[in-house]
């Protein structure tokens, strides 16, 4: 009843982006320990879409929300199926999961998976070096297993895709739909998966997923993160969340995320933060120069970069 109460109190509204006011409770969208929300809010503007806000000022280094993926997939067999954490050397490879909890956890998507042959999806994809088909994959058994609905992506702001961009998906498309059609899954379970689901979850994968880096180990001061962002071993996977998908970005932000052992994320501040100031992410390298940071921008993700480091010309 607490929680159920928090919830309600905690309603989030978004009303110009639908043509009924829409309300997602922000509760739903994090995970942690403690049962406080988040000191965030979630607000439209009129430069970038819906923004994240801090509710209270928040301090250099603190953990501003942590949050679950709502789809996740391993870039490699050395991590957990289920939450990307490193499978230990040790542990014969059997079954690709890092605990008992993470096998029951994933045990009904990784069920449906294991009954399709996925040789000519996942052969398509990696000779073309496609990484977010795999995502729509798991995301299809997800919602095949009943872990998951079909428009649970919906929220998020899909990329504007070029003809030619949707030709291309139609052939990943079909290789999925077959392997499934082919495990014999009843025609019921599979009757959302048709080509326009497929674009319009890729459309908001392509610019809501991010690249999983662990950074593993100790993790306390702001030191310790710059040391632990440097030496973070490549990218284990990739995966989508919620919430954290609502931060713009920044060419000089004032948050980061982070993901220490496994795909849960860790949204941390990186200085002082006002009441009421906007949070913002990096989405790239924020090392790189302005006109190669703005073509990625705008390549990537559809933007004309409008962050003060980039309107000051830095
Ligand atoms: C991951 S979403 C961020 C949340 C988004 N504003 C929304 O309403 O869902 C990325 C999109 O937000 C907008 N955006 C993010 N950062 C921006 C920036 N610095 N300048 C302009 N638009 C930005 C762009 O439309 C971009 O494609």
């Amino acid at each position: 009843m607490g929680v159920v109460a928090l919830a309600l109190s905690h309603r989030i509204m978004v009303s110009r982006f639908f043509t009924k006011p829409f309300t997602f409770h922000i509760f739903s969208f994090y995970s942690s320990s403690s049962s406080s929300p988040p000191p965030i809010r979630v607000a439209l503007t009129d430069y970038a879409g819906r923004a994240v806000f801090a509710t209270r000022p928040i301090a250099a280094g603190d953990t501003i929300h942590t949050a679950k993926p709502a789809v996740c997939h391993p870039a490699t067999n050395t991590v957990c199926y289920s939450c990307l954490a490193t499978l230990p050397n040790s542990q014969p490879q059997r079954l690709p999961f890092c605990s008992q909890l993470c096998h029951q956890t994933s045990k009904a998507y990784y069920d449906v998976e294991m009954k399709a042959n996925w040789v000519a999806f996942d052969d398509y994809c990696r000779t073309r070096g496609l990484k977010y088909p795999f995502l729509v994959k798991r995301l299809a058994c997800m919602v095949i297993s009943g872990v998951a609905r079909s428009d649970s992506l919906d929220i998020l702001q899909p990329a504007n895709l070029m003809h030619e961009m949707v030709l291309e998906m139609e052939e990943e498309f079909a290789l999925l739909r077959n392997a499934l059609t082919k495990a014999l899954i009843a025609d019921e379970h599979i009757a959302f998966l048709t080509k326009q689901w497929y674009i319009n979850v890729l459309a908001r994968i392509r610019i809501n997923a991010f690249r999983i880096e662990l950074a593993g180990g100790l993790y306390g001061d702001l030191l310790s993160q710059a040391v632990a962002s440097v030496e973070a071993e490549a990218a284990v996977g990739n995966a989508v969340y919620i919430l954290p998908s609502f931060y713009n970005h920044e060419c000089d932000p004032n948050a980061h995320i982070v993901w220490i052992d496994n795909a849960d994320a860790k949204l941390k501040a990186l200085r002082d933060i006002d009441e009421g100031e906007e949070l913002r992410i990096c989405y790239i390298d924020a090392s790189l120069d302005r006109d190669v940071r703005r073509e990625l921008l705008l390549r990537g993700f559809g933007f004309q970069c409008n962050c003060s480091r980039c309107l000051h010309g830095d």
